[in-house]
């Protein structure tokens, strides 16, 4: 810990808890907006399409030390779903998953209330089986869209997949440590998903600085924000053939102090020519709505105005060969 750090905490005591935790579960299960939820902020990106979220993004949940309660912060981390790998992307992602996973003090598996469990479900619960020493706790997400019969219905079914999976291999338990129902979009049940999970981490002194809600770097988030405005509206193929590239942030020369701008150059990438015209649209029309969009979400993450500069490119097959991918940042 550095001396700031220490001032920043100059009271932690033998109590403070602070650890990781990460979410999985399959694509839509709701992992990003329980993450927004729990830290209060956005920090993680939401999109109603599938696989949006690529990069391991952390969110962080300080709870101030009080009379009552000692302490504690969680530190999120927030992974892609784990799914049946098809492409060199997918395996990549899943490699990531998993190491992610045996890095964090507790799993908390996502499953909507609202869907059966099946084969996806299942898929996870046999990768979490990898790491018998993990506790994993099951979050039953979006409980706002079934009635309560379902819900408890949907309790016993996750219950049970727990029972069936994550049994024996030196578990303390069998089956998962707990089943937290839980609304992100209500945030009902948000404040019993935070003081469960601190319960489960371990004593530590804190990680990181009170006010700092995620160390993604700024620029990984500018991408973030460019790639969820081209994934507005787009058909359904479209969202695993885009990725977004910062290449350059400048301020603007000459800007009076308190009147700074930002220079922004950033690449969308597509696979094919038919995408890139969708991106662009007729005239430019798509390409200018997502630039204005994206602006928008820079200019609040950032704090100052940004000029944005989007460009279009095809990176034929860049899904599927490694270096295209390394130099994309996956
Ligand atoms: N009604 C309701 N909808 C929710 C809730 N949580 C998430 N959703 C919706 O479910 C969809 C998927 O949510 P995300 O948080 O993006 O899901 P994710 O698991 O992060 O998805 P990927 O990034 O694709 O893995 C979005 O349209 C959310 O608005 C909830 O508590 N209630």
């Amino acid at each position: 810990m550095t001396d700031d750090l220490l001032n920043e905490f100059p009271e932690y005591n033998d109590a403070y808890r602070a650890g990781f935790v990460s979410f999985v579960g399959r694509p839509n299960a709701g992992k990003s907006t329980l993450t927004n939820a729990l830290v209060g902020e956005k920090v993680a990106i939401t999109s109603s399409k599938p696989q949006t979220t690529r990069h391991t993004i952390r969110g962080i949940v300080h709870r101030p030390q009080t009379e009552g309660a000692p302490g504690a912060q969680l530190v999120l981390v927030d992974t892609p779903g784990l799914h049946r790998p098809r492409t060199l992307l997918g395996s990549r992602l899943n490699d990531l998953v998993i190491d992610t996973l045996s890095e964090v003090d507790v799993v908390g598996f996502c499953i909507p209330a609202d869907e059966k469990i099946g084969p996806g479900d299942r898929f996870i619960a046999g990768q979490l089986q990898k790491l018998p020493h993990k506790p994993v706790v099951a979050l039953v997400t979006k409980t706002d869209k079934v009635p309560r019969a379902d819900l408890a219905e949907q309790l016993m079914a996750v219950d049970q997949l727990g029972r069936e999976h994550l049994s024996g291999d030196g578990r303390k338990t069998a089956g998962f440590t707990a089943i937290i129902p839980v609304s992100a979009a209500r945030g009902e049940q948000t404040d019993v998903v935070t003081d469960e999970l601190i319960a489960m981490m371990p004593k530590s002194p804190p990680l990181y600085p009170s006010g700092e809600l995620t160390d993604e770097p700024e620029r990984v988030m500018i991408a973030e924000l460019v790639r969820e405005a081209a994934l507005e509206d787009v058909r359904d193929e479209l969202p695993h053939s885009i990725a977004v590239t910062v290449e350059e942030m400048l301020p603007r020369d000459g800007r009076p102090e308190d009147k700074p701008l930002l220079d922004i150059h950033a690449t969308i990438h597509v696979e094919r020519n038919s995408q890139k015209a969708i991106i662009i649209g007729r005239g430019g029309s798509r390409l200018k709505q997502i630039g204005s969009a994206a602006r928008e979400g820079i200019k609040k993450l950032l704090g100052t105005p940004v000029y944005l500069d989007l460009h279009v490119k095809v990176t034929k097959e860049w899904q599927r060969d490694p270096k295209k991918l390394n130099r994309l940042g996956f």
